[in-house]
């Protein structure tokens, strides 16, 4: 679901911010009848922001990693005159909202409520146009997370420098390397050593920006650290060399193994997802036009002729986890498939928990919001020790 604000309450979405605690929500909760509710309503999820001057490419990179528009079509994209808000959560995993921010924002108009914009944002991505002068994008850049680092301490910066594809490998190392010197120096210049910034090589023409769309969500994530035990476990009971999580609808990867990320892996298991959505949406599909094309029965293998295997199971209705393993060790199919239901009851309940502690927080939040902190970490490192009790089963 999309929409767009009014022009009338273009920064005045209407509500406090400090008053909820800002945190990922997960999927429609009450996918299993649990009975417990839906998901995060609208402002209550957390918020991330795309800055950055105009055509830097901000509405290109929210189209096409969230709504499947084809790199090419962004070029028929219009300016954005005010701020787009996306809800990513209907039909993904991870929920959040995107803010697509015009390029021409002034910080000093008085009608840019900066409190209401940065007190509830997670993380804050600029994106910053590689192809083209940098220099005014920078001092854009130092404004901007000044202006926002002292509204809100805890948001994360990250910044895209967008459109390498144009760009030779010489030219992109350095591109970013001046872009990190400059924009840090400008930092420490204005004694703002404290904001730390993160650089991403992006291209909507490739996966970097799948890529580095994840690292920014994953940074959000409270339960990443559970998440990678999981797959740490999971992988070394199994004889995988590498696997992912992944939220099938944008492809983003909300967690992996702690074994270094190769772009070229990622890519295959992203490829692999779309192979599999697009058989299962030709030859997959029952008469009844109601059922998706990713099921609890999704799974796939894939041999590639360098005895490498790929093999993609449903973990829930929006998660995938795609390995890769060499052949050699996929005669002991057994084991991987019984680790891998292991590992998807210990998912389950590391979200049911996660769910509940939010049901409990939101309830609790309006009378105790002092003894609500201490519980809410004890519900997460209860949530903790759960998941990783049952992955030690498969042992
Ligand atoms: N070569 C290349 N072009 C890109 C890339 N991303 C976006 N573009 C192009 O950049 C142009 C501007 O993209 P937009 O997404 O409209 O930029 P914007 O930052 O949202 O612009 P405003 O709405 O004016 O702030 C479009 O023609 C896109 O096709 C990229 O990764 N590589």
């Amino acid at each position: 679901m999309s929409y767009e604000q009014d022009d009338d309450d273009q920064y005045n979405a209407g509500y406090d911010v400090g008053s909820f605690p800002k945190d990922f929500g997960y999927g429609p909760f009450d996918q299993d009848g649990d009975g417990l509710p839906g998901p995060l309503v609208g402002e209550q999820k957390p918020r991330i922001l795309l800055m950055g001057l105009r055509r830097s490419g901000k509405s290109s990179i929210q189209k096409v990693v969230f709504h499947k528009m084809s790199p090419n079509e962004t070029l028929f994209l219009e300016s954005t005159n005010k701020i787009i808000k996306d809800d990513i959560s209907n039909s993904s995993f991870v929920q959040f909202q995107i803010w697509d921010f015009p390029g021409q924002i002034d910080f000093f108009d008085p009608t840019f409520d900066s409190d209401m914009i940065f007190g509830g944002c997670g993380a804050l991505v600029f994106v910053i146009d590689a192809q083209d002068d940098y220099t005014d994008a920078l001092n854009k850049l130092h404004l901007t997370v000044t202006k926002a680092f002292k509204v809100n301490q805890g948001i994360r910066f990250e910044v895209f420098i967008h459109k390498v594809d144009g760009l030779s490998d010489d030219y992109k190392m350095e591109t970013q390397r001046d872009i990190h010197q400059r924009a840090n120096d400008d930092l420490a210049d204005s004694s703002c050593d404290q904001i730390h910034l993160s650089f991403h090589l992006t291209s909507i023409y490739d996966h970097s920006i799948f890529e580095a769309f994840s690292k920014v969500v994953q940074k959000l994530i409270p339960q990443l650290p559970t998440l990678e035990n999981l797959l740490n476990i999971l992988i070394s009971n199994s004889a995988i060399e590498k696997a992912f999580l992944f939220d099938v609808v944008s492809k983003i990867y909300i967690a992996t193994d702690s074994s270094p990320v190769d772009m070229q892996s990622y890519e295959l298991c992203c490829d692999m997802i779309d192979v599999v959505i697009d058989v299962s949406c030709i030859y997959g599909l029952q008469d009844d036009t109601e059922a998706a094309a990713f099921d609890f029965q999704s799974s796939s293998l894939i041999k590639l002729n360098n005895g490498t295997i790929l093999y993609l199971r449903e973990v829930n209705k929006f998660l995938a986890l795609v390995c890769i393993l060499r052949e050699d060790n996929f005669d002991r199919q057994g084991i991987i498939d019984y680790n891998f239901l292991c590992f998807r009851e210990a998912i389950q309940q590391v979200f049911e928990l996660r769910n509940k502690s939010q049901v409990y927080v939101a309830l609790t939040t309006n009378h105790h919001s002092n003894v609500l902190s201490n519980q809410n970490t004890t519900v997460n490192s209860e949530t903790q020790n759960t998941a990783l009790n049952s992955a030690a089963v498969q042992r």
